[in-house]
């Protein structure tokens, strides 16, 4: 069986990270689908970014293994991580002040181009020919986050919610097969996470998978398909969300002993 045969795109193998005496991620294990949107949730410093910083290559594991495509990536500088597939949004957004929507997308449009940046300095023909694709691949990008009508505009003067858009649409710049989005709805209303929901699944239509940490449980049960709960760096449950949301540990763990209060 080939790596494109099977449904798993990417996978962590019993992997530890230690920092000094603190274990943020101990012996854990999970997947994630091709074609699915996953999350990835637990208690406040349960090392939920630091396993997306592991996968991302910002941090080195301490022991165990990680694979994207059946091929380990725990041994890659993050360039090489991010040019097999995967991109990332952060926790707080972090775009560049000053600069217009469309020049935060095209910072995320060059990464595999080639154009070097004496060429580009010196704006040959084919750096001329790479930046003008590169230009229509942030509109297209921009369109696909809804924001193409406000390509112009200074970043730093739109909503909390249209600058993650923005951040989407940036990491989508690479051209990923695999996204992973840090509290993409952090700081927003139930009608704007929604609407960050309802882009998810069009990514995730278009053929992205998508592993997202996300904090409020009502949306991860209406955006994912199937979740792993992590506390103390170790595997709590893992499944859909409804079998992860009934399994008593995670209760008592992640939600205390008040789920009638969670409405769920
Ligand atoms: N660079 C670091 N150096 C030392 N300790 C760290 C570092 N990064 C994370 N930790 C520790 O690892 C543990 C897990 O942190 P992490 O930020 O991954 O949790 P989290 O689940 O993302 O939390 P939150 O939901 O609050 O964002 C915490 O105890 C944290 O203090």
């Amino acid at each position: 069986m080939t790596s494109s045969d099977t449904p798993v795109l990417h996978e962590l193998r019993n992997v530890v990270k230690r920092f000094g005496g603190v274990t943020a991620v101990n012996d854990l294990s999970m997947t994630v689908n091709r074609g699915t949107v996953h999350g990835l949730i637990g208690p406040n410093g349960a090392g939920k970014t630091t396993v997306i910083n592991l996968i991302t290559g910002l941090f080195d594991v301490s022991s165990g293994s990680i694979l994207f495509q059946g091929q380990r990536t725990d041994t890659l500088e993050p360039h090489r991580i991010a040019a097999l597939g995967i991109s990332r949004t952060y926790q707080n957004v972090r775009l560049f002040s000053g600069m217009s929507v469309l020049e935060q997308v095209l910072t995320g449009c060059y990464l595999g181009r080639g154009t070097s940046l004496f060429a580009s300095f010196l704006g040959t023909p084919d750096a001329r020919r790479k930046w003008k694709a590169s230009r229509e691949t942030a509109m297209h990008l921009l369109e696909r986050v809804g924001m193409a009508d406000r390509a112009g505009e200074l970043a730093e003067t739109l909503s909390y919610g249209e600058q993650r858009r923005i951040e989407i649409a940036r990491a989508l710049g690479s051209d990923p097969k695999m996204l992973l989005l840090d509290e993409p709805t952090a700081g927003m209303n139930h009608a704007e996470a929604s609407e960050i929901g309802k882009l998810v699944h069009e990514l995730r239509d278009s053929g992205l998978t998508i592993l997202m940490v996300e904090h409020n449980i009502s949306l991860v049960t209406e955006f994912c398909e199937t979740c792993t709960v992590i506390n103390f760096g170790q595997l709590l449950a893992e499944g859909t969300p409804r079998t992860c949301i009934d399994n008593p540990d995670v209760q008592t763990a992640y939600f205390g002993k008040k789920r009638d209060a969670l409405g769920l």
